[in-house]
């Protein structure tokens, strides 16, 4: 066998790192290789190997017995645990599993056997809430025992660290910066007018219109449309138009505008992290240890630059500017001003898509055809009546927001907010008091909340109808008790609630009516192999639809 000074000399040799010699006088320099060293490194890597190993497994032992005993800990309590929820790996195989099957939202709602129940992500223990009343406690503990604790550190987070949604409510200037962050977007007469054109010209582009035949894949559409309408309204137009070369999954660079290239990245660093590994230890979804990782690296460090530049060239009136000035003046580092835009950037995209995709599946459902005709004809009241501010008349259209906050409920774009215990606590409700231990994930499941018949029942109204159901109706004359009850959150409550709730709801109302104004005729078509239990819209489901515009346009009822 080859001695150990062979062995490093044949590697030295490969690498072209041999021997280095002083280039003024040509005598070779100190090596860091002491060429009299014998087998002594073997025994150094033992001596270190060997205990370095065995600490591992024992911590990792430990964790395991700690997740075990935590976990009993709970169920005495009267919390039950998903069935087959082992230490570890248990539930994260089976969400991956139902994942593949664009399923996982069922499960985390089908099985809802008491207020909280209980699951073992990976290294943590995770309790789900579902009732209205014990999210209201939450929220009110959001900030000193319950904070954000969230996976998607590690996956879009890479690209916004800093971001203040990644932050203790208590540091960095959270809540400074989350008043900035919502004044910048108040502008709703300039939005309105950037989403209205971006809309008409993605329609015209891919020619949906009354009787152009064309049939069209309404993810594509929207894609474009999110881009285009949220990176003008954050960034501005000239500021976007700008490309960038990123690496495609191909490892090959290719040169893509600034908002396709953000978007992919963000979608391709969401799907990384969500593999098995990544979802049982977060962390590992942000290290190099993979070649698409380092590819996401790659663009991350394009992308960064990118919007580096971007604030150096700030556009009149845009988001970005004035966030940008509000935290200039409040003496905020500009990074996080930075983060804090990227991150506003891109929430607005895939949440924006699956809402306008949900509300377009029911609307052009046929048994909703008289919500259709009842939207067009409150659409087209609104424009023919006095007033030039559409804008305005789209905030007060009960009819077309009673639709849309009704996809929002059956199918919220984000089904679950990501917090953990702070501190030890007690928890009571309904009579019992659960105490809470420092560390364990306390996740609002929207979903299932959005399900809860019960509270919504004692909330709301006793006589709706089932919440399976899809029905508008619950919302008319409802709304106000509705969006200010714990039953609907969709775009959560208290300190940490969407800052781009407003603008969010106009995009996808200027969206449908926009759409519908121009195509009032078309028809859906679901592609054959998907089935209705996976056919919903939320920011992990691959679900999809055609629009067919129908040759042969007809007026609609209502505008007879
Ligand atoms: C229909 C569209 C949208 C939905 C359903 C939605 C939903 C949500 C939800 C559920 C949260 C977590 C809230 C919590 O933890 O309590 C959130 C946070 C956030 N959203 Fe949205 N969002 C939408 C659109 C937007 C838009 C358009 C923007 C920006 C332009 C935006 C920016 C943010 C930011 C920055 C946060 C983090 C807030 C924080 O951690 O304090 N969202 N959103």
């Amino acid at each position: 066998m080859a001695s150990v000074m062979e062995q490093i000399q044949f590697l030295s040799n490969l690498s072209g790192f041999g021997e280095q010699r002083d280039l003024a006088s040509g005598s070779p320099l100190p090596s860091s290789i002491d060429p009299t060293l014998d087998s002594k490194p073997h025994l150094w890597a033992y001596l270190v190997i060997a205990p370095t190993s065995a600490g591992l497994i024992w911590i990792f032992w430990a964790y395991v017995l700690k997740l075990y005993l935590l976990r009993r800990f709970y169920e005495k309590q009267g919390i039950r645990f998903v069935n087959k929820c082992y230490a570890v790996v248990g539930a994260e195989m089976r969400v991956s599993g139902l994942q593949g099957k664009n399923k996982s939202h069922d499960w985390l709602y089908t099985e809802r056997p008491t207020d909280l129940y209980g699951t073992v992500r990976g290294f943590s223990v995770q309790l789900y809430s579902t009732d209205a009343a014990l999210c209201e406690e939450l929220i009110a503990k959001t900030g000193r025992h319950v904070d954000r604790d969230t996976p998607a550190l590690f996956s879009f987070g890479r690209l916004s660290p800093y971001a203040l949604t990644f932050l203790p409510i208590d540091k960095w200037r959270f809540r400074e910066r989350k008043v900035t962050l919502t004044r910048g977007m108040k502008d709703n007469r300039r939005l309105y007018e950037i989403v209205e054109r971006q809309a008409e010209l993605a329609l015209a582009r891919f020619r949906v219109k009354n009787g152009s035949g064309a049939t069209i894949n309404i993810r594509e559409l929207l894609n474009s449309w999110t881009r285009e309408s949220s990176g003008e309204f954050i960034w501005g137009r000239s500021n976007i138009n700008r490309h960038l070369e990123v690496l495609d999954t191909d490892g090959q660079l290719k040169a893509l505008p600034f908002m396709t290239a953000l978007n992919q990245t963000f979608t391709d660093l969401r799907f990384y992290a969500s593999r098995f590994w990544n979802r049982v230890c977060f962390p590992l979804a942000s290290l190099p240890l993979t070649k698409e990782s380092r590819r996401l690296d790659y663009n991350i460090k394009i992308l960064t630059k990118a919007t580096e530049d971007m604030m150096k060239t700030p556009e009149d009136q845009t988001v970005a500017s004035l966030v940008q000035e509000a935290n200039d003046e409040l003496g905020i580092p500009i990074g996080m001003t930075r983060d804090d835009l990227v991150t506003a950037t891109i929430a607005g995209l895939d949440t924006i898509k699956s809402t306008v995709m949900g509300t377009l599946f029911h609307l052009l459902e046929p048994e909703n055809e008289v919500w259709k005709n009842r939207i067009l004809k409150e659409i087209n009241d609104l424009k023919a009546a006095p007033g030039d501010d559409m804008f305005v008349k789209l905030s007060h259209a009960p009819i077309l927001s009673a639709f849309i906050l009704e996809a929002l409920r059956y199918e919220p774009p984000g089904s679950l907010i990501n917090n953990a215990a702070v501190k030890d606590f007690e928890l009571t409700h309904r009579g019992r008091q659960y105490n809470i231990k420092s560390g364990t994930r306390i996740v609002t499941c929207i979903h299932a909340l959005h399900q809860n018949e019960e509270s919504w029942r004692s909330r709301v109204d006793p006589d709706m109808a089932p919440l399976t159901e899809f029905d508008p109706n619950r919302f008319l004359n409802k709304t106000e008790t509705i969006v200010s009850s714990y039953c609907f959150m969709p775009f959560g409550k208290g300190p940490r609630r969407c800052p781009g709730q407003g603008a969010g709801v106009m995009m996808v109302k200027v969206f449908i009516a926009t759409f519908l104004t121009n195509n009032y005729n078309c028809r859906m078509i679901v592609p054959e192999n998907q089935t209705k239990d996976v056919t919903w819209f939320n920011i992990y489901s691959k679900a999809t639809f055609d629009i067919v515009c129908d040759d042969k346009p007809e007026s609609p009822e209502s505008e007879k």
